[in-house]
């Protein structure tokens, strides 16, 4: 391995961009060796000024390019399968954005595929797991001080989707994070799942189900609900928090900078989750790159990629028919028993 790891990024858009820039200038130990985007245009511009970067319209050309020793996955959800197995196939470790797989069955291929190599060489970009304040309530639902959770309430609210957003979406593109924070938190499988839907918000586009509720069953007893709302207009806001047996804590307040002016006094609320969570990515970044220059992976696993694809297509099912709608998981290969949740 070289100094510093030579990374690929496939996909320049609004998360590929922001971790070429990362990997160039806000994390240590890597470097961005190569940059790939079917939009050229797009990929020349993220790795404008970087020494050493060769662009490319081709994923696989990147992965071949000179100096590549790993790859950061962050073109949409439906190129990720195909990225990931190339990756597999020439043994690159992976950063690979959520979700791994959007689809059930393309996530298991590629569980089944890195089962069969014998090592982790995937890690899925649920950044949550990284948050300071995700990391604390962790740390108190573990410690066991508040006793078994019941119950977690969240709420995750973006100002606007972006184009072409499908109602689906909100379940297997925003709440997929939820799914994971869950999974995590509690240390419990999600079992269940049912959707609810209020009168549409007059703020989402024509046909876009939004906002959503939806309730999780887990295999410990426990009930999660999550507020989707990506067109609410007013701010970016994720909160989760766990009610349990002898107290709750509560993740992600506002409880920024308090502003004064004219008369009235509040919170400043991001707008976005390139702000909100600017620091997870950063740490989900550093922790990749230091894994991986010792050898080893760490964080989210294809498995975890794979279970939160699997309640997320059951969510999918659950909106559509309107019904209380089981998840079905497949036996978990050998390789994820240690899943370090
Ligand atoms: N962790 C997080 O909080 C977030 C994660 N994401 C995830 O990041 C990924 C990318 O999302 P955005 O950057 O918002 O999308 P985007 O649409 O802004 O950018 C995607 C880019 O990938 C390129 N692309 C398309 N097919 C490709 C291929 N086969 N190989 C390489 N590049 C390809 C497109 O031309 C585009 O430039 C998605 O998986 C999304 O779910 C997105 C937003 C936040
Ligand atoms: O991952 C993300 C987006 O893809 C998704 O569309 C947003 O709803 C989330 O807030 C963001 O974190």
């Amino acid at each position: 391995m070289s100094e510093l790891l030579g990374v690929a990024v496939l996909g320049a858009g609004h998360m590929g961009a922001d971790h070429v820039r990362r990997l160039d200038r806000g994390v240590s130990g890597a470097r961005v060796a190569a940059v790939a985007d079917p939009d050229t245009a797009r990929a020349k511009e993220a790795a404008a000024g970087i020494d050493g970067v060769t662009v490319h319209a081709e994923a696989e050309a990147a992965l071949d390019a000179p100096g590549v020793e790993a790859v950061l996955i962050a073109s949409p959800g439906p190129a990720h399968e195909e990225a990931l197995l190339a990756a597999f196939a020439r043994g690159l470790p992976v950063l690979c954005e959520k979700p791994m797989v959007p689809d059930s069955e393309g996530a298991l291929r590629v569980v089944e595929a890195e089962a069969r190599g014998g090592r982790r060489l995937a890690q899925v970009g649920f950044m949550r797991r990284y948050d300071a304040e995700y990391r604390r309530l962790k740390r108190v639902l573990d410690d066991g001080r508040l006793g078994r959770p019941l119950m977690l309430h969240c709420v995750h609210r973006n100002v606007s989707s972006p184009p072409g957003f499908t109602s689906a979406m909100l379940i297997d593109s925003s709440v997929s994070h939820e799914i994971d924070a869950a999974r995590w938190l509690l240390g419990q499988e999600l079992t269940a799942v049912t959707v609810l839907r209020p009168r549409p918000s007059g703020g989402a586009p024509q046909g876009l189900l939004d906002p959503q509720f939806v309730l999780f069953e887990t295999d410990g007893g426990a009930l999660v609900d999550v507020e989707i709302f990506v067109n609410c207009g007013f701010g970016y806001q994720v909160r989760c928090e766990a009610v349990c047996e002898h107290g709750s804590a509560r993740a992600g307040e506002d409880h920024g900078l308090l502003l004064t002016t004219a008369g009235t006094a509040g919170a400043e609320v991001p707008q976005d989750y390139l702000v909100r969570f600017a620091d997870a990515y950063d740490r989900e970044v550093q922790a990749w790159v230091d894994a991986t220059r010792q050898g080893r992976a760490t964080g989210p696993t294809a498995w975890d990629g794979y279970a939160a694809s699997a309640v997320a297509e059951a969510g999918v099912r659950a909106l559509e028919s309107g019904l209380r709608t089981p998840v079905d998981l497949a036996p978990r290969p050998a390789l994820y028993t240690d899943t370090g949740r």
